[in-house]
């Protein structure tokens, strides 16, 4: 089973006082910023304070994942040296390739750590199936919307018909891998109808989890990726309802007058399988 990434939220690797607040938010992972949420002269100290705060902070249970610089930059690989040393949960690989998830693969082969590539230009899309299967450390992927418009040359837009096929296709791979897709962040921090329309928008296409730039982003996600009490009470009926007939011999069974097939159950299954993990049941 997964372990649970409905949010995940960035902080910038230049901000102290953020970074040792990463465990009260209620984000499943964080992600401390190296690449672009630091400016270039601060690429050296940020890493030192990133690598300082991972030895030194107790950050709870929070999964804790660094942002490198990309693997075609210097910075690139002196992140990975200095994360051999902080150890954290993960390493998100920007703009990545097969050939950079190789690389940074070899780079941690002697630890524990797993990889979350981003996705973020139209070659990367096209290549999705290669770079999950770069590495078999990666438990997630993460689609980095901005990014990818400008490398497509397209307008960026709140509604967000021109990332549809991006996210959908991105969706789609990750589930045939078993890996985590989680959608791009939503940037103005004030929209909150906003905000819930395009993780719902995300949620429909496929994608299982969103990364939040602010801590007031986190319940809305949460919000839409965990399942409704409803939900969960429809789920366990239906399971009851299969456990039941499976006693009696029964196959098709029908609740409420519907049919319940094993389609039908497994969605079920998946729906308490998250209310546990999110501590709903
Ligand atoms: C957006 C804003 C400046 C707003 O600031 P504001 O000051 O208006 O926020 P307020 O709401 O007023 O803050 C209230 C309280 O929360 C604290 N607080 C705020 N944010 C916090 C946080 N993230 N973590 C912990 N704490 C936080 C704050 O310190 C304050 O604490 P206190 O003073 O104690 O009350 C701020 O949130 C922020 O910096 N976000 C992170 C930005 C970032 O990391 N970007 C890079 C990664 S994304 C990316 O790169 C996209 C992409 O993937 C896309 C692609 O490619 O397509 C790519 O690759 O480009
Ligand atoms: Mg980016």
């Amino acid at each position: 089973m997964n372990k649970l990434r409905r949010t995940m939220l960035f902080i910038p690797g230049d901000n102290p006082g953020m970074i040792q607040n990463a465990d009260v938010f209620g984000a499943d992972s964080v992600i401390i910023d190296l690449e672009d949420a630091v400016g270039a002269t601060e690429k050296d100290s940020s890493r030192l304070l990133v690598r300082n705060a991972l030895l030194n902070l107790d950050l709870g249970a929070v999964e804790t994942v660094v942002r490198i610089n990309g693997m075609d930059t210097v910075e690139g690989a002196q992140d990975i040296d200095a994360l051999l040393v902080a150890k954290p949960d993960g390493i998100m690989v920007p703009k990545a390739t097969a050939e950079y998830i190789r690389a940074v693969d070899e780079m941690v082969k002697d630890t524990e750590i797993i990889l979350f590539p981003i996705i973020e230009g139209a070659y990367s899309l096209e290549t999705v199936a290669d770079i999950i299967k770069a590495s078999d450390r990666i438990k997630g992927v993460l689609f980095g919307a901005e990014d990818f418009t400008a490398d497509m040359g397209i307008k960026r837009t709140k509604e967000g018909s021109e990332i549809f096929y991006a996210r959908n296709r991105i969706a789609a791979v990750c589930k045939a891998f078993g890996v985590d897709a989680i959608d791009t962040p939503f940037t103005d921090t004030n929209d909150e109808e906003g905000l819930e329309k395009d993780t719902l928008v995300g949620k429909s296409l496929g994608m299982t989890g969103k990364a939040a730039i602010n801590p007031r982003q986190i319940e809305i996600i949460n919000g839409v990726y965990s399942p409704t009490v409803e939900e969960i009470n429809e789920a366990m009926r239906i399971i009851n309802a299969a456990e039941k007939a499976a006693r009696e011999g029964k196959g098709v069974i029908s609740l409420d007058g519907k049919m319940i097939d094993a389609p039908i159950i497994s969605r079920a299954e998946k729906v308490v399988e998250i209310a546990k993990q999110a501590d709903l049941i």
